[in-house]
């Protein structure tokens, strides 16, 4: 979890508090009630709590949307109403905003002309990034027809086309596959590594616990909890010690050591064997379903990593991508074609050169072929049929 951090502030918040007024101005929500928070460069930033604690009206004030009553907010070290400064920031809002009727790859394409994009670094960009989030295949579909899954997809895309300093998802792996959040946590990852500060709203803890350094967790408007994730988790009145599997023999005779050391074996001793995660399990079996059999619709793994976001995919992304590729490698060859019967010459020469007519036998059976032929085909415009369906979620 650690990178290279600087002390380079990106957001500054003292005594931030944001009173929503009712039609007659009189005080109607204090959504945000003083809070102070620092986020600097290249931190994963969770902003946590229940519902309507305050986070999507502090995200906003950090986009410029709303103004604070008080307190003192500073972005990249300037008002967060400077309109320059929106063009260092990414956003992706908990509902994603699509033009329905744009394709894909016109979506990207009109977020980076709005950033000044030329149309080449649009076009290439726009190709990077769908690859990335796994719609390379649906770059040319309507992503009013896309599920929720793909919307969030083509969503995070959009948020990065400007390549920006400052990222601030909002929910960004709601609706997403088990595959899709990992490869949207791997992206975050990599982005802080690239020196991007992150920003992640999100009421899925495991998500949270995985990708972010620092949480902010309010409730009421005000802050109830902040820190480093690591020293707000640790259980300093505890040790874990894990090691190869132990005999019965040996458990028992460890206990009676700590024992004598004065550690009560029933109530303050559990020893036990360590429960993978269920995100590792998950991904491990689509890794071996994938390496055996066929492609399925929708959203695919995501591919590279656009080279002016990162470097280097990682370890998990890449083995799934790979055995993905092999798949793919596996189902784009040529069919084997059964071998040809050897034709007899010497029968053919006995029947004067000329090619035998076929006997009623054989037109049966090739009459019969054909109808299996046609099956076929109608079995595959179905199954296409479905899936475009299964894409209109
Ligand atoms: N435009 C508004 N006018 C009046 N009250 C508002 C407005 N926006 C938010 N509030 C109130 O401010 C409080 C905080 O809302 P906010 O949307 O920031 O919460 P949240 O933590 O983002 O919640 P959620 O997890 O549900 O998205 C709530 O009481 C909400 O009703």
């Amino acid at each position: 979890m650690a990178n290279k951090q600087t002390d380079n502030i990106v957001v500054e918040a003292v005594g931030l508090t944001k009173v929503f007024k009712d039609f007659w101005n009189r005080p109607k929500a204090r959504a945000v009630n003083g809070i102070d928070f620092t986020i600097k460069q290249g931190q994963v930033f969770g902003l946590l709590g229940p519902n309507g604690s305050g986070k999507s009206t502090t995200v906003k004030m950090i986009l410029g949307l709303l103004y604070p009553t008080r307190g003192v907010l500073k972005v990249f070290g300037e008002e967060p109403r400077n309109v320059d400064m929106k063009s260092r920031i990414g956003y992706l809002p908990e509902e994603t905003y699509l033009y329905r009727y744009l394709t894909a790859m016109e979506t990207l394409d009109f977020f980076g002309a709005l950033f000044g994009l030329s149309e080449e670094m649009r076009r290439e960009r726009g190709e990077q990034l769908l690859n990335m989030v796994g719609l390379a295949h649906a770059f040319n579909r309507p992503v009013g027809e896309f599920s929720k899954g793909m919307a969030r997809r083509i969503g995070l895309a959009q948020a990065l086309v400007n390549d920006p300093d400052l990222v601030i998802l909002d929910e960004p792996t709601s609706g997403l596959d088990p595959i899709g959040c990992r490869e949207v946590k791997d992206v975050i990852r990599l982005l802080a590594s690239r020196g991007k500060t992150i920003i992640l709203c999100s009421h899925l803890l495991a998500d949270v616990q995985d990708v972010c350094d620092d949480v902010l967790v309010l409730y009421g408007g005000k802050v109830r909890a902040s820190g480093p994730l690591k020293s707000i988790l640790s259980e300093e009145d505890k040790t874990r010690m894990v090691c190869p599997s132990l005999s019965d023999n040996t458990v028992a005779e460890l206990k009676q050591w700590l024992a004598a050391k004065g550690v009560k074996s029933d109530a303050e001793l559990k020893i036990d064997h360590p429960i993978r995660n269920l995100e590792d399990f998950f991904l491990e079996v689509v890794r071996q379903a994938r390496e055996q059999s066929v492609d399925t619709a929708g959203a695919q793994a995501g591919g590279e990593i656009p080279d002016y976001l990162a470097d280097k995919g990682t370890a998990v992304l890449n083995a799934l991508r790979r055995s993905e590729m092999a798949q793919k490698a596996m189902t784009d060859q040529e069919p084997v074609k059964p071998a040809e019967p050897a034709i007899d010459m010497s029968k053919l020469e006995k029947l004067g050169g000329s090619a035998p007519a076929p006997t009623a036998a054989e037109t049966a059976a090739d009459e019969a072929r054909d109808a299996a032929a046609e099956k076929e085909a109608q079995a595959e415009k179905a199954n296409e049929k479905l899936a475009n369906l299964l894409g209109k979620k």
